[in-house]
């Protein structure tokens, strides 16, 4: 039991050598922390036995308590409301509420829901309207129980630590298996919930009822923790290199590979692109040629700028097993443990945590019943895997803007220059407000073709959503572009810093071309949006 102090009990440990000072009602033992205290020792022996709330909230943000509390806490003040206990992992997350059914759904064929509870800080354009209130057709109880349960995870168990793990470059295996336990790694796919596969279950949505929301809201919230690094370490490899397989894949494979994926207890990743060939896959030159007695495919050539290639098992690698051109290309699912593979960490200018490597195959002997799809039609397959691929890039960079922008408001709102705080400034709030324009016309935009996919089959979303979901990575990455820059403006200094309270943003601003640039680079999104759209409109009768 936590003990409780009285104001005068606090006052009596006033010196640096016995130092207690009260925040936010809790009652902290710093006496042994000064010396490893980054803004130093002096700094706290002046508020030695006080409430140092004020000067606390000007320097840091409420998240380093959650990391130091375990350690410095030694009780709270009489009076203060006990704090609800910190989720674990093992905490039964939230099964969905009853939900309000909205205006819209009395008229429509499908019942609609809104979630009518409000859910967050509630900070204008902080998170997507339906959080705060706003009618949606697209949400219903189970993806409002689902949001709280992957929020309250991520703040107790993630959030604090993600600094910490960035400047590592690793985080640890226990947050990827973690994952598989609370079963959100089967649920990103974007397919149906594969029960065939996976006894893991997510607690707060039946398998049956999940759907392409569940999913974004996953991602998106994953993305709180604003670093490309740590969603890349969860998601990067395993997010775009396993549904190939679980859509081409032999059924002997699948059965024996996707139940320790999905569970997180291996992992894997997507090897396409190579030191010559990036967004110009048709011309990838990594060779596998059949043996002789046609049971192995002898796989030979490098991949580069591989995400989570230095932790994966497996690698579903796009090579070449006929002449040259996209009709040549096949994909294979290699193994980590096949003689001929190599794989080096790379330095990159972001995701630092994300595990980006440089992969050699030499002489590799991949069994023939590890191919995925048909010989020389890979091309298709890898086509296939590009919508659920770029829309998980949108719903990122959707987040990290808003983040940006979420960090900027909050700082805005504390920062005083000139006698006012940041956001009296009219210049300042001129930058939130074209920040948060920007983020809502994108996720406006993203969750109208999350519905598209929704109701389209995988053949039909992947021809008519192409180009949509192109021009929409573009939309996406300009405006997390945009806001990395802006929010580094508004925090000046701090977001020019590593750690502290500009932490995510100076992160963010490192991270940002690693979106624009894989997945299909800017320039090649913007003009696929214009193409592909033009091809599927003159099918559908297009007049000029
Ligand atoms: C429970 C008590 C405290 C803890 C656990 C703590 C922890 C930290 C940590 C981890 C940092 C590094 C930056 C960051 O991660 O935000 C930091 C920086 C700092 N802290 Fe504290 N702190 C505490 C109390 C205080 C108090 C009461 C003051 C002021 C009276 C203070 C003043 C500062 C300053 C000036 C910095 C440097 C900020 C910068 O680099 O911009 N801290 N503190």
């Amino acid at each position: 039991m936590a003990k409780v102090f009285t104001v005068d009990e606090v006052k009596a440990h006033n010196k640096l050598d016995d130092n207690f000072i009260i925040v936010h009602g809790d009652v902290y033992n710093v006496t042994e922390f000064k010396n490893e205290h980054p803004g130093g020792k002096k700094i706290l022996e002046r508020v030695a036995g006080k409430d140092a709330t004020v000067q606390f909230d000007k320097y840091h943000k409420l998240s380093v308590l959650e990391k130091y509390k375990g350690k410095l806490q030694v009780g709270s003040l009489e009076g203060k409301a006990p704090a609800a206990p910190a989720p674990t992992p093992k905490a039964e997350p939230p099964k969905p509420a009853p939900v309000a059914k909205s205006v819209a759904s009395s008229s429509s064929a499908e019942p609609a829901a809104t979630v009518s509870e409000t859910y967050g800080d509630l900070i204008p354009y902080g998170d997507p309207a339906w959080y705060q209130s706003y009618h949606s057709p697209y949400y219903k109880a189970s993806h409002a129980a689902l949001r709280v349960e992957v929020r309250e995870w991520i703040q107790s168990e993630i959030e604090p630590y993600v600094t910490e793990w960035d400047e590592a470059r690793h985080v640890p295996e226990k947050i990827y298996q973690q994952m598989g336990q609370r079963g959100y790694l089967a649920g990103l796919l974007g397919v149906k919930y594969p029960v065939e596969y996976t006894d893991r279950r997510v607690t707060s949505v039946p398998a049956e009822e999940w759907d392409h929301f569940h999913e974004l809201i996953v991602t998106d919230e994953l993305s709180r923790t604003g670093s490309g690094g740590f969603v890349w370490s969860q998601i990067g490899g395993y997010g775009i290199g396993l549904p190939p397989v679980i859509r081409f894949g032999q059924p002997e494979l699948k059965k024996r590979i996707l139940p320790g994926l999905l569970n997180g207890e291996k992992r894997i990743c997507l090897a396409i692109t190579e030191p010559d060939a990036g967004s110009d896959v048709a011309n990838l030159t990594c060779e596998a040629k059949l043996s002789e007695d046609g049971k192995h495919y002898i796989v030979n050539g490098e991949k580069k700028w591989i995400t989570n290639g230095i932790w994966a098992d497996y690698f579903t690698t796009a090579v070449r097993t006929g002449g040259p051109g996209m009709g040549g290309v096949s994909v294979l699912l290699i193994e980590k443990t096949s003689p001929g593979v190599s794989v080096r960490k790379m330095d990159c200018q972001g995701v630092w945590s994300s595990g980006t490597t440089y992969i050699t195959f030499e002489d590799v002997k991949v069994p023939v019943d590890n191919l995925i799809g048909k010989e020389n039609q890979g091309f298709k397959v890898i086509m296939t895997n590009f919508n659920h691929e770029r829309l998980g890039i949108v719903i990122q960079c959707n987040r990290f803007s808003r983040v940006l922008y979420e960090e900027s408001m909050k700082y805005a709102n504390k920062r005083k220059t000139f006698g006012k705080k940041l956001v009296e400034h009219p210049v300042i709030r001129m930058k939130l407000a074209q920040m948060a324009r920007q983020i809502e016309a994108c996720h406006n935009w993203l969750e109208n073709i999350v519905y598209q996919c929704e109701k389209m089959g995988t053949t039909e979303s992947m021809l008519r959503l192409g180009g949509a979901i192109a021009g929409l990575k573009a939309q996406a990455t300009t405006t997390f572009e945009f806001c990395a820059r802006e929010a580094a403006q508004i925090f000046g200094g701090l977001a020019y810093s590593r750690g502290g309270q500009g932490a995510k943003v100076e992160r963010l601003y490192r991270d940002v071309k690693a979106y624009m640039i894989p997945g299909g680079s800017l320039e090649i999104m913007e003009d696929l949006s214009i193409r592909q759209a033009m091809k599927v409109h003159q099918a559908l009768g297009m007049k000029l």
